[in-house]
């Protein structure tokens, strides 16, 4: 049996700590069997290979009497690159936990827990549900609603070098004033509104207005200026940071991703360039 969990794309902009998207790029979690002890054959560099690996701290954390599995992880989503790996890991852990200890959760339980874990529900959420998720805690719970997917290309520029979440958290203010956090949460609000309207001409300004994050990250991520500009002469609706960044996520007009990609490289950004899918489904089971 394999869990398979979509990567995700978080903050569109303005929507930081609250929207995200699920990726085309997966992590894979085979259960091998039971064992004395948990053991993680995985190819992810030297992440932990026992009890100590985040998919199962985040399933003993739902089922702590979980009996030890051998697991093989597998994962094309790039680690600290602002793609959810973290959160994709976790959202594992709690659909292993869930399947082997027979608890049937449901949705919003999965996601209850999973944003308890990571913080924020804007990469879980997605991750849990598919497709483009809206959430945040209110009343002490977390909540999340599905919106609709832009009709756009995902074009994803992922620099080689990583960036931790934790640390581009930390260029992060403590504080805004009351004017601006008003004026950062009416971007972000009327973003939200454009994306159900399907009005993608004022979405794409406005996921390029935020206020909360990106002009503190953008020296962490010099090419987000940059790709941003060049998608505003070649056929992107918008550029926004993924995540915590380094990956530059781009919606671009199917029809001029050849010229977009070209002028990218003219600019001269010389690392990986890939196109990807909005995942309609969460994570899944597979014989
Ligand atoms: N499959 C995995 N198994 C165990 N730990 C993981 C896995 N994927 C990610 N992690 C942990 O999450 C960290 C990356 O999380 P983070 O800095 O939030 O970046 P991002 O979530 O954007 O990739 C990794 O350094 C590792 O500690
Ligand atoms: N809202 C968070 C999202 C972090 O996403 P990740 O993919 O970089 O883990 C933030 O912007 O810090």
């Amino acid at each position: 049996m394999k869990i398979k969990v979509p990567a995700s794309s978080a903050n569109l902009g303005p929507g930081f700590d609250s929207i995200g998207v699920a990726i085309s790029l997966y992590l894979t979690i085979e259960v091998i069997g039971e064992s004395d002890h948990w053991q993680v054959d995985h190819n992810l560099g030297d992440l932990p290979s026992g009890k100590d690996n985040m998919i199962v701290q985040a399933a003993l954390s739902v089922k702590p009497d979980l009996t030890p599995q051998h697991l093989r992880v597998e994962s094309d989503i790039p680690l600290a690159h602002g793609l959810g790996s973290s959160s994709s890991a976790i959202v594992g852990g709690i659909e292993l936990a869930d399947q082997l200890g027979q608890l049937n959760l449901a949705p919003h339980e999965k996601i209850e827990i999973a944003a308890q874990l990571e913080g924020h529900p804007d990469n879980v959420a997605p991750t849990i549900l598919g497709s483009l998720v809206v959430g945040c805690k209110v009343n002490g719970h977390f909540t999340a609603v599905k919106a609709p997917v832009p009709p756009f290309a995902m074009i994803a520029y992922i620099p080689a070098y990583n960036l931790k979440t934790s640390d581009a958290r930390a260029v992060l203010p403590k504080q805004l004033s009351f004017k601006e956090a008003v004026q950062a949460s009416a971007v972000a609000n009327t973003a939200v509104a454009a994306l159900f309207a399907q009005d993608y001409e004022k979405a794409g300004e406005l996921m390029e207005a935020d206020l909360f994050h990106e002009r503190y990250r953008s020296k962490l991520v010099p090419e987000l200026e940059i790709i941003r500009n060049v998608g505003h002469e070649h056929g992107a609706v918008a550029t926004y940071l993924s995540g915590a960044g380094p990956t530059i996520m781009s919606l671009v007009d199917p029809q001029h991703i050849s010229d977009f990609v070209d002028a990218v490289r003219e600019a001269g950004l010389k690392d990986e360039i890939r196109r990807l899918e909005v995942a309609p489904r969460g994570a899944f089971w597979q014989k």
